[in-house]
């Protein structure tokens, strides 16, 4: 069995979780309040500058020139597609004051810069992914399961059901497969751990949003 099927089966129940979440609920029928979605937003702005060195930092560790351009243009997908979606979001809602970074999104962001520094890059490469394949798995769904036609956050869910979204996320996948399969069992295992904890940040990252949970002092 391939690595990335096997880690899905251990994060099934997270996933479960997240398309059960009040947050991505009501986000698919289009009900969710605008605050927490530009809580959302703002917060998201702080992980993709810093998901996007991640990315980079991966790419420039990869001992294969191919994965290596590929973690290269992640990064560059962070910043500029990614990033041309909030700046439409922060103009269509008159976001313009920066916040400070909520203590999930610090969490998150170190999280994965220390992983993309310290450990070994494959596990980094673990560590990213849910990033990937959890946004597309939700995209997918919500936009399956929407039943209002009309969506002030169509835009979101368009970004992460569409098909040039799906070929990142192959291209992901298939890198890790490739490179669990050169690895020994205890590194597979890190792999994982770092893909389930990778996977419950992204939980917590909607939960916190939903919440508007910040620093109380
Ligand atoms: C918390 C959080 N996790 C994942 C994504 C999705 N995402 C951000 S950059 C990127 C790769 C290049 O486009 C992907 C899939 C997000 N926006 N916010």
């Amino acid at each position: 069995m391939k690595w990335t099927a096997k880690v899905w089966k251990e994060i099934e129940p997270i996933y479960r979780k997240i398309i059960e979440m009040p947050f991505i609920e009501e986000l698919q029928n289009g009900t969710l309040p605008l605050e927490k979605f530009q809580f959302y937003m703002a917060q998201d702005a702080f992980y993709l500058e810093n998901f996007a060195r991640s990315l980079a930092l991966i790419g420039a560790r990869s001992q294969d020139t191919s994965h290596a351009l590929a973690f290269i243009r992640f990064a560059e997908g962070a910043i500029v597609v990614e990033k041309a979606l909030h700046d439409s979001y922060f103009q269509e809602y008159g976001l313009t004051e920066r916040r400070s970074i909520s203590p999930t999104t610090h969490h998150y962001i170190h999280f994965l810069k220390s992983t993309s520094a310290l450990d070994q890059v494959e596990v980094a490469m673990a560590a990213v992914l849910p990033c990937f394949w959890i946004y597309k798995e939700v995209g997918d769904y919500i936009y399956k399961n929407q039943i209002s036609a009309k969506n002030p956050y169509q835009k979101w869910i368009n970004t992460y059901a569409g098909e040039e979204f799906e070929e990142l996320v192959i291209n992901a996948k298939n890198i890790c497969d490739e490179i669990a399969d050169n690895c020994t069992e205890s590194q597979q295992e890190l792999m994982t751990q770092a893909f389930i904890s990778a996977s419950r940040l992204e939980f917590m990252f909607w939960d916190s949003a939903y919440r508007l949970n910040n620093w109380e002092l």
